[in-house]
């Protein structure tokens, strides 16, 4: 058997470290691995962190996010990328300028702001940054709904709400698309996402999983898109697919710990098995 250098997608996360390893950068390579994907990483900050919350965030110098970055992209190279937890202004700065600089196109921001639970995880001047310098050379956002009412300006408690902020987003940001996500909202919104891409206003709707353990979602659900286009796939069929993905994953997701428990991954493997 041969193996081929040119037909090994990889996809890289410019991420935070999840000690409880449900979100962040564990949830995003293990997302990459179940897509059969190469996942590389760079790492910007360590969170003590487990079902139960955040209790310690360490950043790392931007210049050591920066090294990494030049590192996976000036050797392996990388057809997709994603951005999660980037804690403040100067990561968020020199990220948007390595994206810049090596032309990073298929790039998904999950803007990672806001936990799904009110919990604020970066500064307020990274806001700023984050909506100047690097959303504005995204493919696709992500935001919750706590980071769309922070993107649009508007209070979100409705469908109608969810998809006029979508619309506000895109016109304000100029992204080829905005997926405004549910996880946040109340009743059967909660696994309904909205979908903008300027022509297109579309409702994507999975099942609603019944769980307490729904800890990563948005990190799986980035990670999935940024590696369904590393795969070459197009935009929407990423998005559904990735949306596809994470209900699946929730319907496997694990419960340990004594807080929220993670999405579960390893569903190819137990169907394949029969466990
Ligand atoms: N209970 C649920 N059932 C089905 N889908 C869900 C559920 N909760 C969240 N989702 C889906 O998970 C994805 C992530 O959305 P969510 O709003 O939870 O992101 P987030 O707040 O960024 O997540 P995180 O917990 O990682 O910070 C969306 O596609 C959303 O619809
Ligand atoms: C490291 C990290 N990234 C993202 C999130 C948002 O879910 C989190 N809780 N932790």
């Amino acid at each position: 058997m041969t193996t081929s250098k040119t037909l090994t997608p990889v996809a890289l996360t410019i991420a935070g470290s999840d000690s409880g390893g449900g979100a962040g950068i564990q949830s995003d390579l293990r997302t990459f691995a179940f897509h059969c994907v190469h996942g590389t990483s760079a790492i910007t900050c360590i969170t003590a962190q487990n079902t139960l919350g955040v209790s310690r965030v360490d950043a790392m110098p931007s210049e050591a996010v920066v090294a990494q970055i030049q590192a996976v992209v000036e050797d392996i190279g990388v057809q997709a990328a994603k951005t999660g937890m980037l804690l403040n202004q100067e990561i968020i700065s020199a990220v948007a300028q390595q994206v810049t600089a090596y032309k990073i196109n298929n790039l998904v921001v999950d803007p990672v702001m806001v936990s799904r639970t009110g919990a604020q995880l970066i500064d307020d001047d990274a806001v700023q940054t984050l909506s100047h310098e690097l959303i504005p050379q995204a493919i696709i956002i992500t935001p919750n709904r706590y980071e769309s009412q922070i993107l649009s300006g508007l209070q979100i408690d409705s469908l109608e709400d969810m998809q006029a902020a979508a619309q506000i987003i895109h016109q304000k940001l100029g992204n080829k698309a905005v997926l405004v996500k549910g996880g946040g909202m109340s009743g059967n919104l909660r696994g309904v996402d909205i979908w903008f891409d300027g022509e297109k206003l579309e409702t994507l709707t999975t099942q609603l999983v019944e769980t307490k353990n729904t800890h990563g979602t948005g990190c799986t659900l980035s990670a999935a898109i940024a590696a369904n286009l590393a795969l070459g796939k197009d935009l929407w069929t990423a998005v559904q697919q990735a949306k596809q993905y994470v209900t699946t994953a929730l319907t496997y997701s694990l419960d340990i710990g004594t807080g929220q428990g993670p999405v579960g991954h390893f569903f190819p493997l137990l169907q394949k098995s029969h466990v």
